[in-house]
């Protein structure tokens, strides 16, 4: 499995296939052609400083008579932790709030208005550990923690409505963990929070030992740029979390997300873009990068070795349309911005084309499936 050395799909594809042939795979695997974006040379001089990747695409629409155009450009980040595992909490946080804040600096200069950063961007992903301490120490309260806080810093700075996945702590009832998407609107003023609703139990990703189920629904936020709704992670492979996001009237779904090669990568570049196409809306897949060593040895019942790190984690973000096209994959190896230029009528114009709401039949869905719920529910199996 590659690690760092690899440096992205897209980068072997344009060095060894030539250029006629290129055309045609990436037509296949990419669907139709994103025009690059126009960005400013001193946005790619600061992102060269600052040691991080920037790319920039835009999809198009078919012109209305009697809509505008709705553009809306979001900005996508994936990045390593800074500092060392066993650095103090304080000092840790401190970084990446840093590395963030230089990073949102470049996106406000690309005209970004809809930032996201990874699933639990404040903190290493040591859930593999199942260790209590000092990991627990990362979770913030949602509404008013000091991330939430510098979040809204960033937000009325940059006019910018900022997503921030981060592991929350919720005082109000009895200090309950959950893994929480805060919703800072442009105004700095905090539009809401979501959590995630399915946690996974698979490999070293043995989640539940911090936090609950979400239970706050499919919330879809209302902004000046968008609807916007965040399916964190493993709700990636649950159509139905994508579906009720998308009938709550999302046009851009979220997915923040921490995941490794050896378990995801083949699946990371289909499931999201299928959840675009089949959901009429824009999907922003979002990964960390690098490998997170921890101070102590961890097993996870899979006959695995005891390690001391998760694998490798393979950035790759990337943005999908509805009409299932996509953006090229941020590298597997390096910090990088993604800013993708959305024209949200493409939204209903796909929705037009293939009618997947008109034909979802959900009303037969409902029922049969609130029958296959109950205990005493037989599958409807016919035999000889
Ligand atoms: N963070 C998280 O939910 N990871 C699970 C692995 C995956 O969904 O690929």
């Amino acid at each position: 499995m590659a690690g760092a050395e690899w440096g992205s799909l897209e980068q072997c594809l344009e060095k060894h296939i030539p250029p006629a042939e290129l055309r045609e795979v990436k037509r296949i695997l990419y669907g139709k052609e994103t025009r690059k974006l126009d960005l400013p040379s001193s946005a790619f001089e600061a992102a060269s400083r600052e040691d991080f990747e920037l790319q920039g695409y835009a999809f198009e629409a078919a012109e209305e008579q009697l809509r505008r155009p709705r553009i809306a450009r979001v900005g996508l980040v994936q990045n390593r932790t800074p500092l060392p595992t066993d650095a103090p909490v304080a000092e840790q946080v401190a970084a990446l709030h840093k590395r963030i804040e230089a990073i949102v600096e470049v996106a406000a200069a690309c005209g970004v208005n809809i930032i996201c950063f990874q699933e639990a961007w404040t903190m290493p992903f040591a859930f593999c550990t199942r260790e209590k301490l000092p990991w627990t120490e990362f979770a913030e309260p949602a509404e008013d923690g000091p991330t939430t806080r510098f979040c809204q810093k960033l937000a009325k700075k940059h006019d910018m409505v900022v997503v921030s996945p981060i592991l929350e702590r919720d005082g109000e009832h009895g200090d309950v963990l959950w893994n929480t998407a805060v919703v800072v609107s442009n105004s700095g003023a905090v539009l809401g929070k979501t959590r995630k609703n399915h946690i996974p139990r698979v490999g070293d990703f043995n989640e539940s030992t911090y936090y609950m189920e979400g239970n706050l629904g499919h919330p879809v936020f209302q902004t000046p740029f968008g609807r916007i709704a965040v399916n964190i992670c493993y709700g990636r492979h649950h159509p139905l979390n994508w579906l009720m996001y998308s009938i709550n009237g999302a046009e851009i779904i979220f997915n923040p997300s921490a995941t490794i090669g050896a378990l995801s990568e083949s699946l990371w570049p289909i499931e999201a873009r299928n959840a675009a196409i089949a959901n009429h809306c824009f999907t922003c897949a979002i990964n960390r990068v690098g490998v997170e060593h921890f101070p102590n040895e961890f097993t996870s019942g899979d006959r695995k070795k005891a390690h001391r790190d998760f694998g490798y984690f393979y950035g790759s973000s990337y943005v999908a349309a509805p009409d299932g096209s996509r953006t090229p994959g941020l590298s597997r190896n390096q910090d990088g911005l993604l800013v993708a230029e959305l024209n949200l009528n493409l939204c209903r114009q796909m929705n037009d084309v293939w009618n997947f709401k008109m034909t979802g039949r959900y009303e037969m869905y409902a029922r049969e499936l609130a029958e296959a719920v109950k205990p005493n529910y037989s599958p409807t199996i016919l035999k000889e």
